[in-house]
């Protein structure tokens, strides 16, 4: 689902900002501190309740004690409102029950710092953006996520308390919820290397031999169940669960090194962009809905040729996209979409070609 207009109230710079989306390629433009990042920033609260990088009271206008995000999507209003430590999130003028709605009703690809260059980054960043994938393509995922999620938080909590000995009430959950995530990884795994690889290769060339590994998170060879029986004394003493799936670890290599070890930093943010596309392509095989992409610093650490192929590459997928860039130099010529000149927060400018 697309945004077709967006009102902005109070969220970091941004005193009140409304604009009318392209059904694609929406650029923000401005200097450094206009307010681009801002836009994307509040585009991201309303699609998962959460702030990207900053903290919710980081958020608000300072001086201001509420803030406001809504937009209009195809024949749906949904608007989030945050004042304190309240939140109020309503669809079609509804109190939304939880924000993990928001997340089928806004599906959002967002690339900040952090998970545009997750090649490089933490294994919590990797996981991050495999788990996106997986919860859009796979329609149970979300639902053993969470059951995982509960029971490694009970578990964690037992071993914590007074009573931590005999048998553990709550391995059997995580074991079960454990395995099945990592079998639903490799699957979806499967699906998204061929298409990563290709679209690396088409725009990298000679660096072929890119192959993509996934660590479970707990010892090779073993079940989960045998591998928390063995940590059984070390977990206790540590007060939290040391294998699961919530350890997993996805690695790139190229020709069997770690892709870190030999690549540039423009050329591991390719293959970052890569995966996110590939993901993407995956949903769209499937006829499943896209996600609109929101692109922090468009043009970072990528020469003209690399920024060419990325907007190819992304006007394919027919996704609606709002970039972020200083200088309407660094949009390639090949695309069209609306312009929103930033300055000072507030919108200067807007055309649409
Ligand atoms: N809570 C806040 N209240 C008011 N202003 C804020 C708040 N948080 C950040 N700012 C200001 O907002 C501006 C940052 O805006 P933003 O990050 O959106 O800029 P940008 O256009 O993305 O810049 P860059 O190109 O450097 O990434 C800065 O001038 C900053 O001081």
């Amino acid at each position: 689902m697309s945004l077709e207009a967006l009102h902005i109230q109070s969220v970091r710079c941004i005193e009140t900002l409304d604009l009318k989306a392209d059904h694609q390629w929406n650029w923000l433009i401005g200097a450094n501190g206009a307010g681009k990042s801002s836009v994307l920033e509040a585009i991201h609260l309303l699609g998962t309740g959460q702030t990207w990088r900053h903290g919710f009271r980081h958020v608000q206008r300072e001086g201001d004690d509420a803030y406001l995000v809504s937009a209009h999507l195809p024949d749906h209003f949904l608007a989030l409102r945050r004042r304190g430590d309240e939140r109020e999130i309503r669809y079609d003028g509804e109190p939304l029950g939880s924000a993990w709605q928001l997340l089928d009703i806004l599906p959002l690809q967002s690339l900040h710092d952090d998970n545009s260059h997750f090649v490089s980054g933490t294994a919590e960043d990797r996981r991050r953006v495999l788990d996106w994938g997986i919860y859009y393509a796979d329609r149970y995922y979300g639902t053993v996520f969470r059951q995982y999620r509960r029971a490694l938080l009970q578990r964690n909590a037992w071993l914590k308390s007074d009573h931590n000995h005999g048998r553990q009430p709550w391995d059997d959950a995580v074991i079960v919820a454990g395995e099945d995530i990592q079998q639903r990884r490799q699957a979806h795994l499967a699906a998204v290397q061929p298409e990563v690889v290709t679209l690396w290769e088409r725009w990298s060339g000679s660096l072929t031999g890119l192959s993509l590994h996934l660590h479970s998170g707990w010892k090779e060879g073993m079940a989960l169940g045998d591998c928390l029986l063995r940590d059984h004394e070390q977990d206790r003493e540590a007060g939290y669960t040391h294998s699961g799936p919530h350890r997993a670890n996805l690695a790139f290599r190229i020709r069997g090194k770690p892709a870190p070890d030999i690549l540039s930093r423009g050329q591991l943010r390719v293959l970052g962009l890569a995966y996110r596309l590939a993901q993407v392509k995956i949903l769209k095989r499937a006829g499943l809905p896209l996600p609109t992409i929101l692109i922090d610093d468009f043009a970072a650490e990528l020469d003209a040729s690399a920024r060419d192929w990325w907007v190819n590459e992304l006007d394919l997928l027919g996704v609606q996209i709002f970039a972020a860039v200083t200088t309407a130099r660094q949009i390639p010529a090949t695309v069209g979409g609306s312009h929103f000149c930033l300055a000072a927060g507030q919108l200067e400018k807007e055309t649409a070609s």
